[in-house]
């Protein structure tokens, strides 16, 4: 099976950082695994393991592990064994905080042309998850989108499409049926050849499906590769990158269930641009938006022109951010200065031996 990189996003930019290199072919990520990656190349489908340097870099800054959309070099050993050992870099890339101590970034998906925040209608959709969700994908430098699924389970879908407009400002807000098709067409163009699109939703949004309605029957579709688990039952392997069957592919991420701001402050600015534009008609900078006077803000939520959701939602989401990129700074501090303590060590070892 040969299959056509173009089509899925391969170009000049991509070739020129992967030339550097002769002996490396391209390769894209459909799924990423504990140090193995599923990759799409113009020989065929590969498993390939992480080389060494990306091992490497990933153990300094797991932004760095190649995840679903990415596009790596693939080096072919005499043995017949195959590594990753570039991984080119990303024009866009969908980032959350991972939910441990450390603070650090997760790549959910990459090099995303547009990227949909999906969630369903029925039942009632939740603006605070659509609005995180948006700071993402923002953030990610892809088109943010809005699709909610499940149209026809409910009675009106425009109105709710109205009503999430409002928290979307700028993104285009669509409505779709999987089961009746409707609302489709308005997604096609997002998965045009060459280009990605990636969705961004909870589990039981409809994601799946959607990606099944949208792919129609591709070559991978076809030759998917099945494999039985441990109670003798036929799986299909999990892909969280299709290609699509005229060209340009699909990204469904995992169901995020939560999703903490990771380095989101421009994100949450875009998303809430027009609380931004009145922040910035509130007479004192640093206003607090409490009992400062010329308050534009307090004057919008007065008015009913803000609504409260609308206005604590952001002032979670920005506080969240400003409370990581804190934490953020005080572990690079840290790292800091355990760096220049080994050092400090280093040089009265180094002295006390001469
Ligand atoms: N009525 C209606 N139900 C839908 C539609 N699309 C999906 N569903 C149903 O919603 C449920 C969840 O759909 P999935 O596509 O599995 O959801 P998902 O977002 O992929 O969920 P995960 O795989 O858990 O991440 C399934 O029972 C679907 O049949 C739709 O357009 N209309
Ligand atoms: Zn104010």
């Amino acid at each position: 099976m040969t299959i056509d990189l173009a089509s899925l996003g391969w170009d000049a930019t991509l070739a020129s950082a992967l030339a550097a290199d002769p002996d490396l072919t391209p390769g894209r990520v459909t799924r990423a695994d504990q140090g193995v990656c599923t990759v799409l190349t113009a020989a065929g489908v590969l498993r390939v393991s992480l080389g060494g340097g990306l091992l490497a870099a990933a153990g300094e800054d797991p932004v760095q592990l190649p995840c679903a959309g990415d596009w790596l070099g693939v080096r072919a050993w005499p043995d017949g064994r195959r590594t990753a050992d570039l991984l080119l870099p990303r024009r866009t890339a969908v980032v959350r905080r991972t939910s441990d101590k450390a603070a650090t970034g997760q790549v959910l998906a990459a090099n995303l042309d547009a990227a949909a925040v999906v969630e369903p209608m029925d039942p009632t959709p939740d603006l605070g998850r659509i609005e995180r969700l948006l700071a993402l994908a923002w953030e990610s430098g892809a088109t943010p989108a809005v699709v909610l699924t499940k149209a026809d389970a409910v009675a009106d879908p425009g109105a709710i499409v109205a009503q999430v407009a409002d928290l979307a400002p700028g993104v285009a807000v669509h409505a779709v049926s999987a089961r009746d098709g409707s609302g489709l067409d308005a997604l096609r163009p997002l998965v045009a050849p060459g280009r990605t699109l990636g969705l961004l939703g909870p589990s039981g949004a409809g994601k799946s499906t959607l990606v099944n309605a949208l792919a129609g029957v591709s070559a991978m579709e076809v030759q998917q590769v099945r494999r039985v688990d441990g109670k003798g039952r036929h799986t299909t392997t999990y892909r969280a990158l299709v290609p699509v069957a005229g060209g340009g592919a699909i990204v469904d991420t995992p169901g995020i269930r939560a999703v903490g701001m990771f380095d989101n402050a421009d994100g949450v600015d875009r998303t809430f641009a027009e609380v931004v534009e009145l922040v910035a008609q509130c007479r004192f900078a640093d206003c607090g938006h409490a009992a400062e006077p010329g308050c534009a803000v307090r004057a919008a939520l007065e008015s009913g022109d803000l609504s409260r959701r609308r206005f604590d939602s952001w002032r979670r989401l920005e506080r969240e951010v400003a409370y990581e990129a804190r934490r953020r700074d005080v572990r690079l501090a840290a790292a800091e200065k355990a760096k220049w303590k080994r050092v400090h060590r280093e040089q009265r070892a180094h002295y006390r031996h001469r």
